[in-house]
């Protein structure tokens, strides 16, 4: 029986609209959990947004990310305030459950991840080569994949 006390049932989820005030109006940063790949493609479009994967995908499926807490506490603090987001809602969870695990205070749950984020008409950029594009306009499309 695992008996590890977990802080799953404290995690507070918040609505991308929510999200998206708290990170104009406040101090919070977004910490992206999903892969570099996934970020490049099109990301949550605030100046000082994080990526660092909590997951990696192999043949055998998704690993977790063995450094996800190390890498963090290498540009965060506990007291930081954090927005956490995936794709659609699930990693964010497991990655938000591990950072109150590891006594972060201010950590949120984005739910719906970045989909419901672009569904929502929210900023985006988009990573190519170097360049960072940026797409203000919430009615903007985002560039077809190649
Ligand atoms: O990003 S996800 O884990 O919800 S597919």
């Amino acid at each position: 029986m695992n008996t590890k006390p977990s802080s799953e049932s404290q995690i507070i989820t918040i609505d991308v609209l929510k999200a998206d005030d708290l990170l104009r109006n406040s101090k919070y940063r977004y910490l992206d959990v999903r892969t570099e790949e996934e970020f490049n493609k099109g990301h949550v479009d605030f100046g000082d947004v994080l990526n660092i994967p909590n997951m990696f995908n192999t043949p055998e499926g998704r690993v977790k990310n063995p450094n996800f807490m190390e890498q963090v506490q290498q540009v965060c603090t506990k007291d930081d305030h954090l927005i956490v987001g995936c794709q659609s809602g699930v990693r964010s969870v497991y990655a938000t459950v591990d950072l109150l695990d590891a006594g972060f205070k201010h950590v949120y749950n984005m739910g719906g991840g970045f989909l419901a984020w672009v569904q929502n008409g929210l900023p985006v950029a988009v990573v190519t080569g170097d360049t960072k594009t940026e797409f203000p306009s919430p009615t903007s499309p985002l560039p077809a994949n190649n």
